[in-house]
């Protein structure tokens, strides 16, 4: 059984953020390895200045090298944008496997507006990590309502696979400034320079093509 941490993200472009914020979750929650699911498509983002899929993914490539950080689309293969069928859909594809849901604190903030979010709840444990600015919004996060019963102390954050879900933990360490929002704004067009022939799904090992392209939403 390997225990697996999965930070969904839209990577517009991935980061150094991405990168530290796995890696101290790695340790923190003694993960074998952590994927970066890139979304086809955030459900509550706009579409525009959202660059194409194969970009963003090969923009998670280059900082994920050299650790044991997945990048994959496999929601652009499962046809899942929303997280509850993407993970229903994980665990059963993958059962030797443990899932964690690792997010910012900024996603906690508005989790309450993904769809069935308790069942998300329910289904992995959940990490959260401390973002800069976003502290207070975290804590009076609308879903912390019902999660508050569910917290686990941040020191017993290794043993999150004996834990039953609900369950949530919230990790600190040093608050990563860094943002996608931040480097759009120093090169909006980041995208087009992006070297993307060749790509390969981190997770299911096949081939991502220029033309891929994000499924309509499902009614
Ligand atoms: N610096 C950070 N500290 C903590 N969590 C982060 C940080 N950067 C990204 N995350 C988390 O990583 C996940 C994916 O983030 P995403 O790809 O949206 O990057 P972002 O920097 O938040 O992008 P944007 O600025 O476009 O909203 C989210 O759960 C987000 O909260
Ligand atoms: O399932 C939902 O309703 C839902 C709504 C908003 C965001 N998400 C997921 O949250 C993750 C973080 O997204 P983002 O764009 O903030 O990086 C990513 O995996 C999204 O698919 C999921």
């Amino acid at each position: 059984m390997t225990p697996t941490g999965l930070l969904g993200g839209s990577f517009n472009p991935a980061h150094g953020g991405h990168r530290s914020i796995s890696l101290f979750a790695i340790r923190a929650l003694g993960l074998g390895e952590m994927w970066w699911l890139v979304s086809p498509g955030n459900p509550l983002k706009p579409k525009a200045g959202m660059a194409p899929l194969p970009a963003r993914l090969a923009s998670t490539h280059r900082m994920a090298r050299n650790a044991p950080i997945r990048p994959t689309a496999i929601e652009q293969h499962l046809g899942t944008r929303y997280t509850v069928d993407t993970i229903r859909r994980l665990i059963r594809r993958y059962p030797n496997r443990r899932f964690v849901w690792i997010m910012g604190a900024d996603n906690l903030a508005q989790f309450h507006e993904w769809r069935k979010w308790r069942e998300i709840a329910r289904l992995v444990p959940i990490a959260v990590i401390a973002r800069p600015e976003y502290d207070r919004a975290a804590h009076a996060a609308k879903a912390m309502g019902w999660l508050r019963s569910a917290v686990r102390p941040r020191a017993q954050a290794r043993n999150w696979t004996s834990w039953r879900p609900p369950a949530i933990v919230l990790l600190r360490f040093r608050p990563d400034p860094r943002s996608a929002t931040a480097l759009r704004a120093r090169d909006p067009d980041w995208h087009l320079s992006v070297e993307t022939r060749g790509l390969r799904d981190r997770v299911t090992r096949r081939p991502i093509h220029e033309e891929v392209t994000c499924p309509p939403l499902p009614r």
